[in-house]
């Protein structure tokens, strides 16, 4: 029996699933194929970390190290989708959430005093931010718009904002001082195991990491961020922007990067709220409200300063009233860009923004021109090139512009991903050292108290494995594939000399392989993309992270139409569904409005490619004839204008699985490959297309009323399943399949 593993998630995903995998499990069923589901939501983790407090039926297994260790054997074939990476806002959240449920869990230990605290917050730290995606992704990663997308991108364009010359939106980055230009970064020529120590300037040594073990040819890097140089950068972009009278965003990955960005973007709200801090930061702190959670944490626990609460919250509210506006994630609501670290992500945050003519949301709901604060200048300049290209030549055109795919170094913690373990923030002046297990300093750098230092690793066998993929995607397409590295940067120019000898094990005749800095090479590519041209980004993990937002929310509107696959090393397939989120305002509108506007496309293309990875590993030719219709059935949910609109009173997330299982039915019935299958098919087909207009007035009768969930991280099972199955006449269709 070939077996699909299907992961339930959190938010959108998770609601689009009790509607689309009653329809996967019925049709793979048909094929003998067993549709499995391991419970990877933040709720699902966080109950399986705390067994000893809860009862037998509440008990949840720990599914994420299960994947975790299929991901590295040849059976795994698993159907990843989006998952909340908590910040410690969502975290909180979700645990109040369980315990409101009648789950025993301890509060989240803000400053732990005794051993135990420690142990629970340790418990509950491990779940935080990207603790899910590093653990499956077991190999790298191969992102691109399939051809019936891009096509349909093409002839039904989505809209566009327009770029005026003049637009004065820019990117501020800092360029020195930063992560990007205090990096030192070496070749590991043996196993090893390095540890990290801080030595004050009187001599005291503490050990910041122990034990970090270190394969042969690994490349490890350290680096740090000078917080002085931050705030002042900081300061003068708020500056800028009320200067040039402009909005202030931020644009951050506090939940990729879960120790530093957080870290970063309590700097800016302190900074932004300087003289509220100067007056009453030492009150807020004792209070335990961290600028680091956010202005919103802030605003919401203001009670636990008594009688100043009112003071407090009129200061931070006139600061709101002076330049320079600062941007806003929901503008009716009055949530800013520093409410929630989690609430502006910079993959997502930045190609919005540039697809909206490089316009954000200011505090009167109005749209302006914005200085998009980026602080590290690793990969800052990318969105500057795409911005001053917007600029001269005007928006891109989604109807002729040509396609920028990804492969992306990921596997086994790869670089940044690797990192959350690595990071520190100072608590004193002195030097931070890497040394190897002879005690030899193999990189160095001067700290200050506050300065964020961090280490990452990036393995061996993960970059040959990245550099044979790339080579394999060129000879596949014919594309030129570029590799963003910047010989400038230590832990590129290290990754640059593994790059040109692992080339050397591949036949790249003909194939058009360049190696140019990230700059460069966004450079090349919007060229080639206003030619209509298509160029293989090749990248680190962090850019593989941005690219494949950026160039899908401008060829394709979202990225949700990306098929984004992840060939395991050791054999297996991971398909993740798409390459965005958790959309968790698609959450909200659903609640508000019982409308669904999550697009499931993703959900569609991993499932085809994971059905014709079942069909060739366990020599299943009915798997594939599954897949192949259905990538028709998804072909024709584009053409035919079945995908989710973005209203009410039109066809959602509910209807589009509808209109798939219809499709794929007809056509399972019209191939003629496998004659068993096509006669199981034909009356499912037959039944749905009779009763379509019954089933299509069924889902858009529930639509405009709100609707209860039972939870957010933790709804209940029976309401999501009722809301999210509104059509007896469809289920009955599909049960009857389900047997
Ligand atoms: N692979 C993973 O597990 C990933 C997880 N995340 C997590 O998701 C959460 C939210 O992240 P965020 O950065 O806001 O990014 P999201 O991708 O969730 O949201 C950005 C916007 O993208 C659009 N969008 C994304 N996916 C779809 C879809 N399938 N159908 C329709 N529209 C879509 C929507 O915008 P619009 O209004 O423009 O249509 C959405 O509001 C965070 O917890 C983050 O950590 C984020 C990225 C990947
Ligand atoms: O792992 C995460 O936190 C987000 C991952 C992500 O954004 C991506 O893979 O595109
Ligand atoms: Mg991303």
């Amino acid at each position: 029996m070939s077996t699909i593993i299907y992961t339930r998630t959190d938010e959108a995903p998770l609601l689009a699933t009790y509607s689309l995998k009653p329809v996967v499990e019925a049709f793979a069923g048909a094929a003998g194929i067993d549709v499995e589901t391991r419970d990877i939501s933040l709720a699902g983790r966080i109950l399986a970390h705390f067994p000893e407090r809860l009862t037998d039926a509440q008990r949840r297994p720990d599914a994420l190290a299960e994947l975790g260790r299929l991901a590295t054997t040849p059976e795994a074939n698993i159907i990843k989708l989006p998952n909340i990476s908590a910040s410690a806002p969502q975290l909180r959240a979700a645990i109040a959430e369980l315990q409101a449920q009648g789950y025993d869990l301890p509060d989240y230990p803000e400053s732990p005093a005794t051993d135990e605290e420690r142990e629970v917050r340790a418990r509950y730290d491990k779940l935080k931010g990207s603790a899910v995606n590093p653990v499956l992704r077991e190999g790298n990663s191969d992102r691109r718009a399939p051809d019936a997308v891009k096509n349909y991108a093409r002839s039904r364009p989505h809209s566009m904002g327009t770029w005026d010359s003049d637009s004065r939106t820019r990117v501020a980055t800092m360029g020195e001082h930063d992560f990007a230009t205090n990096e030192q970064s070496v070749i590991m020529p043996a196993p090893d195991t390095l540890t990290i120590s801080h030595v004050a300037a009187d001599g005291t040594r503490t050990i910041l990491k122990e034990s970090l073990p270190v394969l042969a040819g690994e490349v490890v890097d350290a680096t740090f961020m000078q917080v002085s140089a931050l705030r002042t950068f900081l300061a003068e972009q708020v500056s800028a922007a009320a200067a040039e009278d402009v909005l202030f965003s931020l644009h951050l990955k506090a939940t990729m990067m879960k120790v530093s960005d957080p870290i970063i973007f309590g700097h800016a709200v302190e900074v932004f709220f300087a003289d509220v801090f100067a007056r009453y930061g030492a009150q807020l702190d004792a209070a335990g409200l961290s600028s680091s959670d956010g202005l919103g944490g802030i605003l919401a626990g203001l009670d636990a300063l008594g009688d100043d609460a009112g003071e407090v919250r009129a200061a931070i509210e006139g600061r709101l009233r002076e330049l320079p506006r600062l941007s806003m994630v929901n503008s009716d609501k009055g949530i800013t860009n520093l409410h929630v670290p989690s609430d502006v992500i910079v993959d997502a945050s930045m190609p919005a923004m540039i697809r909206n003519g490089g316009k954000v949301w200011g505090p009167k709901g109005e749209v302006d021109d914005t200085i998009a604060v980026i602080p590290d200048s690793s990969y800052a300049g990318v969105y500057q090139v795409v911005i001053e290209d917007c600029k001269a030549h005007g928006a891109f055109d989604p109807t002729t512009m040509g396609s920028v795919p990804n492969v992306g170094l990921m596997a086994q913690k790869a670089e940044e991903y690797g990192s959350h373990d690595k990071t520190f923030e100072m608590v004193a002046d002195g030097a931070v050292q890497v040394l190897d297990s002879a005690g030899t300093v193999l990189m160095e750098h001067q700290v200050c108290a506050g300065d964020i230092w961090r280490a990452c690793q990036t393995k061996d066998e993960p970059v040959r494995d990245w550099v044979k993929l790339a080579v394999k995607r060129a000879r596949a397409t014919g594309d030129p594939a570029v590799f963003w590295l910047d010989p400038a940067r230590a832990h590129d120019a290290n990754l640059i000399s593994k790059v040109e000898e692992y080339l050397q094990d591949h036949d790249t005749d003909g194939l058009d392989i360049r190696v140019l800095s990230p700059v460069e090479a966004t450079k090349l590519s919007v060229e080639r993309i206003r030619e209509g041209k298509d160029t293989i980004s090749v990248t680190g993990n962090v850019l593989r992270d941005y690219n494949t937002d950026l160039f899908p929310i401008l060829e394709l509107g979202t990225s949700a139409k990306m098929l984004s696959v992840v060939p395991l090393m050791n054999g297996g397939g991971l398909f993740e569904t798409g390459a965005g989120g958790s959309a968790p305002k698609h959450v909200q509108q659903l609640q508000q409005e019982n409308y669904l506007r999550w697009d499931s496309l993703g959900e569609f293309l991993a499932l085809a490619e994971s059905l014709r990875f079942l069909a060739e590993r366990d020599d299943n030719p009915r798997a594939r004839v599954l897949g192949d219709a259905l990538d028709r059935a998804t072909e024709r949910v584009l053409t035919e204008d079945r995908s989710p609109a973005r209203r009410l009173g039109e066809i959602d997330n509910r209807g589009s699985h509808f209109y798939l299982a219809l499709y794929w039915a007809q056509a399972l019935a019209e191939q003629t490959e496998d004659a068993e299958l096509a006669r199981r098919f034909a009356p499912v087909a037959e039944q749905l297309s009779a009763q379509q207009d019954t089933i299509a007035q069924e889902l858009l009768d529930v639509q405009g009323s709100p609707v209860d969930l039972g939870g957010y991280y933790h709804p209940d099972e029976e309401k999501v399943a009722a809301a999210m199955r509104p059509s007896a006449t469809f289920n009955a269709v599909i049960d009857a399949l389900r047997g």
